[in-house]
């Protein structure tokens, strides 16, 4: 990939026919969006593609967060990706059978490079990143956008089409009234929204088993039912997430009856539900 704006639209081909050739055979793209950082966003993007992945289907998992790449950390993921020298076409990392990954990160050279690209130059290399990737048949694109509502978002929203979005939030009302800037976002980009995942959305005590509220309750519901918006899950605090993403060996939620697994799994098939309705 070349690190050049200009590039975005000279070379083989131009970026808006990569773009399109790179997304054609994906049934549905799903971006996981936030108003605010540090929501869980990239939790839910990468439990989601986990979990679509568990139920068979082909998934692929796009992280474009510029600044803060952090699903490579999360998947425990240290082979780069390769890229094909003769076609400039990027081979994603295969995670297991039906689920394969690229960050912006693996383009980089090390992790801990920081990325200082401004405003159209982020424009030009997150569009050219997008169409540059080379999928094979998926049923299902998960991306982890950036939070907020700044360029790059916009970019995924203008250079992804067809795509839904999922909006993580927390029940904090600051996060409420983030989130409220990222559905009008969606509503000016014409992103349709297929629901909404309530994060960090109370504690299970792990000594005494009963639910302890942090950031209060049901705000992100109350919210939701405003704007005539489904809450497709909320999830608790795990502390067994935030470790296994430290280590970079996620959960096997899919398989876990216990603890925060069914919220997960209601999330998953939120998911299915929403996309096969909107067919
Ligand atoms: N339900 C949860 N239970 C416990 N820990 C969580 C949960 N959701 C997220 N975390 C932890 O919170 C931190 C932030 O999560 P994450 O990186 O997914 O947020 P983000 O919204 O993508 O952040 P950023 O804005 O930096 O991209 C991580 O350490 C993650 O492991």
């Amino acid at each position: 990939m070349t690190q050049n704006n200009d590039c975005a639209t000279s070379g083989v081909q131009p970026v808006d026919e990569r773009v399109a050739r790179a997304l054609a055979d994906i049934r549905f793209k799903v971006v996981v969006m936030s108003g605010k950082g540090g929501v869980g966003k990239s939790t839910v993007a990468a439990y989601l593609a986990l979990g679509l992945a568990d139920k068979g289907y082909k998934v692929g998992l796009l992280d474009v967060d510029l600044h803060g790449p952090s699903i490579p950390r999360m998947l425990g993921l240290s082979s780069h990706a390769v890229v094909q020298e003769d076609e400039q076409r990027i081979l994603p990392v295969v995670y297991n059978s039906n689920l394969r990954v690229i960050s912006i990160e693996s383009l980089m050279p090390n992790r801990e490079s920081s990325v200082i690209w401004r405003g159209p130059l982020k424009i030009g290399v997150v569009k050219q990143f997008i169409g540059d990737v080379m999928w094979d048949h998926l049923d299902f694109l998960v991306i982890d956008s950036p939070p907020g509502t700044g360029d790059v978002p916009l970019t995924v929203a203008q250079t992804v089409e067809g795509a839904y979005a999922l909006v993580v939030t927390t029940p904090q009302e600051i996060a409420l009234a983030d989130v409220r800037k990222s559905l009008d976002f969606c509503r000016q980009v014409e992103l349709p929204v297929i629901g909404v995942v309530e994060n960090m959305s109370g504690l299970v005590c792990p000594h005494c088993g009963k639910e302890v509220e942090l950031f209060g309750q049901g705000g992100g519901e109350a919210m939701a039912k405003n704007l005539g918006l489904d809450i497709l899950a909320r999830l608790p605090i795990d502390p067994r997430i935030i470790q296994a993403a430290d280590q970079g060996r996620p959960l096997k939620l899919m398989l876990d009856d216990t603890g925060s697994g069914p919220a997960y799994q209601q999330m998953v098939a939120g998911v299915l539900k929403r996309t096969a309705e909107r067919r």
